[in-house]
């Protein structure tokens, strides 16, 4: 097995698990869609100024202080890191294109049980007694299989440009990871994939990696249901752009649920759980989750990024220091994968060492 899409074949979904409501339809929320006030837990909003710092990818200082953020928190806005704004732009307008055909447009592209790309409601849904007020569409490298059924003709606007993001994203994620190891004193060399995966070269090296397209419609009575529940991410670390529309939230312990505000231009990024691996839970793979606006559609896109498949990971001997054992004892990025698809949140817990 040599791709995350293949990975994904052995943890099949059920169809209830995988297809949206017809959002436009509803005038108030469901009951399956109902969350309990306990569920919830207010969102601070005593800090006037974001906790989440804003670094500047130019900044002569900006390894310092990106390791310094990846290990305080576990995320950080990041500026001038090089993506074109017109490119997030069209992103922008192509996934708000897509969102707003009809139902049974959307369909057409629906996820299939087994499949890891398409159209459909988050993968972390059968952990929850109530779905969420979200819809989504999954892609790794090209979507044209799926966006050949809504648009037979006028395919490849939308192609082009989800294969272009991933790429620029891709280039931005490895020049984040290896900054990231360098904060750590880890040097090139030692991460051995990295290198050997810059060059596009061989299926046995392609990284893992997908770009997630999510769509939180206004909702009728946004305090009673959920845009996206408490999660960690799975892979090293997620770029993640928001529109305008505030929603994200990330916990801290001691302070609770704090807001991640939408900055102009800026793109946020997150550390998932393989880096707390590697980095033995030096970095918190942060908990975060999304709610919901009464008036405005909020649009995400979050791009995942992780080492190979087949890549076999484990804390790093640099970052322990002498007196600490390991935390985690050595796993598989696609054995990991499959134990968190199993257990979301104690995934953790199965490879304590
Ligand atoms: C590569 C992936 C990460 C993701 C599962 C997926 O196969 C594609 C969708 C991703 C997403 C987006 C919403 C939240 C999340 C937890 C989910 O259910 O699907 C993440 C997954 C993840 O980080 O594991
Ligand atoms: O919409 C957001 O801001 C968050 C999305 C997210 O957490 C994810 O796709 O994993
Ligand atoms: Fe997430």
């Amino acid at each position: 097995m040599s791709t995350l899409s293949e990975a994904y074949e052995d943890l099949p979904l059920d169809l209830q698990h995988i297809k949206p409501v017809d959002f436009a339809s509803l005038e108030a929320v469901p009951d399956s869609h109902v969350w309990h006030d306990s569920s919830f837990g207010a969102c601070s909003d005593e800090h006037e100024k974001s906790l989440v710092p804003v670094i500047d990818l130019e900044d002569s200082n900006a390894t310092e202080l990106i390791g310094k953020a990846c290990e305080t928190l576990g995320v950080f806005q990041l500026k001038n890191h090089g993506i074109p704004l017109s490119l997030i732009e069209e992103v922008k307008s192509e996934a708000a294109r897509f969102f707003a055909l009809s139902a049974r447009q959307k369909l057409k592209a629906l996820r299939s049980p087994g499949g890891a790309t398409g159209y459909g409601i988050a993968r972390i849904t059968p952990f929850f007694s109530k779905y969420m007020w979200h819809e989504g569409f999954t892609i790794m490298g090209s979507p044209v299989d799926h966006v050949k059924e809504l648009w037979p003709h006028d395919h490849e606007r939308f192609c082009d440009v989800m294969v272009n993001y991933q790429k620029k994203m891709k280039v931005l994620a490895e020049r984040l990871t290896r900054l990231i190891f360098k904060s750590l004193n880890i040097s090139d060399e030692e991460i051995s994939w990295l290198s050997s995966t810059s060059n596009d070269s061989g299926s046995a090296s392609t990284v893992s990696a997908a770009l997630q397209l999510n769509s939180y419609p206004p909702c009728p009575e946004p305090n009673q249901t959920m845009g996206l529940a408490p999660h960690t991410d799975t892979f090293l670390l997620t770029i993640l752009h928001q529109t305008q529309t505030n929603g994200l939230q990330i916990f801290k312990d001691g302070s609770g649920w704090l807001p991640v505000p939408p900055v102009e231009g800026a793109l946020v990024v997150n550390m998932g759980d393989l880096f707390h691996i590697l980095t033995n839970a030096r970095f918190p793979n942060v908990l975060h989750r999304v709610v919901v606006s009464g008036t405005q559609q909020r649009l995400s896109t979050a791009y995942f990024y992780g080492p190979p498949i087949d890549f076999i990971l484990s804390p790093f001997s640099k970052v322990l220091n002498s007196a600490q054992a390991p935390h985690y004892r050595s796993v598989a990025v696609k054995e990991y994968v499959a134990i968190k698809a199993q257990n979301l949140e104690k995934a953790l817990s199965f490879i304590r060492a």
